[in-house]
């Protein structure tokens, strides 16, 4: 593949910004990869590893001349970031950022645009419990969804650039408006996380009755389900902030549904859990079925809901 920008600036160097320079190093698709962070020991690390061909100090060194500039840096701090390297973006630079909430990014970044600048806002759909610069890899979006929310009057040229970079990098891209987006991912990621952290609090508060027990015996189900919340704190506090109103209207549709189970268990209403069980076996089994990669969110069905009425 050939390069698609001659210079990229990646702002925050953790998981997604690490598995880009890797991704992107794979296929050749950038001149030159240079990379900040907020903190030395972070940029230290990057240099000792070679993550980017540049690692320097500031934002404002990092962006300059540079024709991509993304932001990897947790969702509540888009803003601030923005605000600081504005006045040093190169004219007709793009500008993307790679934040698991979209309506609360494009607020924080839009005040700070300049004329003459292509924001097109993404998020890659793919991701570890992991966290820093040593995290990363050339994999991470291999398969994976890459969604972008390019505003009305996105120059096409800078999306399609964008969207050709995403696709060197091993994904596949597709666009969305951000409202919709931030619904989407309230279900399949931001309330799953949600209930795996609340789940590791309660078996913490039963350790303290069972001498350590639910960890130490904890089976493969809590292993898997609740793998996720060894994810990063300020990433998941700043999500869940930045995507208040769409993680609200579902955990309140979760506690809804769990308080019917929890109604039949107490009532020994086998017949509701056995359907119950059935129906949400036979959701989950019909990804399987049907081929499809059973990690990616099914925007089709959870589309339809966002305007519907409640199942
Ligand atoms: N972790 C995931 O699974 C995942 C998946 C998709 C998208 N995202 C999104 O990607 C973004 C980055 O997440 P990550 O997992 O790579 O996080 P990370 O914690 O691995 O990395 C964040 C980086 O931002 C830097 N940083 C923090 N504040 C900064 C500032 N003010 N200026 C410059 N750098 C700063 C940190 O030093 C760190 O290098 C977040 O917005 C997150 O929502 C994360
Ligand atoms: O696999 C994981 O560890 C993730 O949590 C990745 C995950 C997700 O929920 O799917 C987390 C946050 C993102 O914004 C995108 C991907």
């Amino acid at each position: 593949m050939s390069v698609i920008y001659a210079r990229v600036a990646l702002i925050g160097l953790g998981l997604i910004a690490g598995s880009m320079a890797h991704a992107m190093r794979r296929a050749g698709l950038a001149g030159e990869i240079v990379g900040t962070a907020r903190s030395a020991e972070t940029r230290k690390i990057a240099g000792e590893i070679g993550l980017c061909d540049r690692v320097v100090d500031t934002t404002a060194e990092a962006v300059r001349d540079a024709d991509l500039v993304v932001l990897a840096v947790p969702v509540g701090i888009m803003g601030a970031v923005a605000a600081e390297i504005a006045p040093h973006l190169a004219p007709g630079a793009t500008l993307t950022d790679v934040g698991s909430v979209k309506q609360d990014v494009i607020a924080q970044v839009g005040p700070h645009l300049t004329d003459g600048i292509h924001f097109i806002p993404g998020h890659p759909l793919a991701g570890t419990e992991h966290s820093g610069p040593r995290s990363g890899f050339a994999e991470l979006f291999d398969n994976r969804y890459v969604l972008l929310t390019p505003p009305e009057g996105t120059d096409p040229s800078a999306t399609a650039k964008l969207r050709a970079l995403w696709e060197g990098c091993g994904a596949n891209v597709e666009e969305m408006d951000p409202d919709h987006h931030d619904l989407v991912l309230a279900v399949t990621s931001h309330t799953p996380h949600l209930i795996a952290y609340t789940m590791v609090g309660v078996a913490d508060d039963l350790r303290r009755v069972t001498d350590s027990e639910v960890i130490k015996y904890s089976a493969a189900g809590f292993r898997d389900f609740t793998r996720i919340a060894a994810s990063d704190p300020t990433m998941w506090r700043d999500v869940f902030l930045s995507n208040k109103e769409a993680t609200l209207e579902i955990l309140g549709r979760f506690t809804e549904e769990l308080f019917a189970l929890q109604r039949a268990i107490r009532t020994g209403d086998g017949d509701h859990l056995h359907a119950y069980f059935t129906r949400t076996r036979a959701i989950r089994r019909g990804n399987i079925e049907a081929g499809q990669d059973t990690d990616a969110p099914d925007f089709g069905r959870i589309g339809q809901r966002k305007d519907g009425p409640a199942e």
